[in-house]
């Protein structure tokens, strides 16, 4: 029998936002995601019996690499599409938490060698690019979820700090998501695996969500919102455009999509946020998708913003989680 430490609030719990929750209290038979030391639990049985698991696409491996020396105190993990964006929020937090780099050092790019993604670490912080959309990040999740086993990573804490469409939102603001759905409105990421159609529900973790919409000050020159993110598995006509090099729909049928997914409560469109959800609930790992408006959908489809400005609305995000990592380090400290 199990035993129902619901009422409890305890490190080793881990909560979800349908209420859900996984124990790892020595004792309880709840399916256990975290060890009590809150290192990450294999979700995999064939990881443990692979010699050198090798992270192919970060170019480092369980043997090859020291990789809890390397990684063991990474306590978050923030990814976005481009390697650019994560290199100036890896310079950006390592400002924020006063981390400084040994004299003369520079900040590298980890994975380098394997030239698809880059990779920075700041302390606490891993800084990771993820490309564009649902295979891209999938490819890195699984390899990022096994690095933070492979590396005894304790409790961490993943966000995507990301660029979307805002759907009636002014370009700038950012949207926080409480629901990650897919493109039928679908709350779980959907995957073909040997031939069957597998549902991972997409949960985000609720008290991440108000922990990190607190954080928005008055002062900020952008707003900070909450709602459902969709996730498209395309930019052009799968996001309702009509500027794609194809384009079999009306501009009367892209504003009634928009204007339903409006009514059901989703405030942004990207391309990652059902898989991000996704897997970081079944790895037991708290997460949270924080992108920023770059356009907003009801008026039009091109993205023609002056990059300055893109750029500087790209910090919204940053400046959001850099204010969370900063708090949770400095209470860890006291
Ligand atoms: O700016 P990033 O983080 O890449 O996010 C958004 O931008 C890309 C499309 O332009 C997609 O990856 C989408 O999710
Ligand atoms: O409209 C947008 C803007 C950025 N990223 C997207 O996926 N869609």
């Amino acid at each position: 029998m199990s035993q129902n430490h619901e009422n409890e609030e305890h490190d080793h719990f881990y909560h979800y936002e349908d209420g859900a929750f996984e124990c790892t209290k020595p004792g309880c038979n709840v399916r256990k995601l975290r060890n009590p030391d809150g290192t990450l639990r294999p979700q995999n049985p064939n990881i443990e019996a692979i010699k050198d698991d090798f992270l192919y696409h970060l170019g480092l491996g369980a043997a090859s690499h020291d990789l809890v020396n390397m990684f063991s105190d990474v306590q978050f993990v923030c990814m976005g599409g481009t390697s650019a964006r994560m290199e100036i929020f890896a310079h950006y937090i390592m400002k924020e938490i006063g981390h400084s780099l040994p004299t003369g050092a520079d900040l590298q790019d980890i994975t380098r060698k394997s030239q698809r993604f880059a990779m920075y670490k700041v302390g606490p912080v891993l800084c990771v690019s993820h490309g564009m959309g649902v295979p891209s990040i999938g490819i890195l999740l699984h390899e990022i979820i096994k690095l933070m086993y492979h590396a005894k990573v304790k409790n961490p804490i993943f966000f995507r700090i990301g660029t979307c469409g805002g759907i009636g939102l002014e370009p700038g603001t950012v949207i926080v998501a409480n629901q990650a759905v897919d493109e039928m409105g679908n709350n779980y990421y959907e995957q073909k695996i040997c031939g069957k159609v597998v549902k991972r529900p997409a949960i985000v973790d609720k008290r991440l969500v108000n922990e990190l919409l607190a954080l928005s000050k008055p002062e900020d020159s952008f707003k900070v919102v909450t709602g459902a993110t969709m996730c498209a598995n395309d930019f052009y006509e799968g996001q309702g455009r009509t500027d794609g090099a194809f384009c079999e729909h009306s501009e009367e049928d892209k504003m009634n999509y928009l204007r339903e997914l409006q009514n059901k409560g989703v405030k942004n469109i990207e391309m990652e946020a059902t898989i991000f959800a996704a897997l970081t609930y079944k790895a037991g790992i708290k997460s949270a998708l924080v992108n920023v408006a770059l356009v907003n959908r009801l008026k039009g489809d091109q993205v023609t913003t002056p990059k300055e400005v893109m750029m500087e609305w790209q910090n919204h995000p940053q400046i959001l989680v850099g204010r969370y990592i900063k708090k949770k380090l400095s209470e860890n400290k006291s």
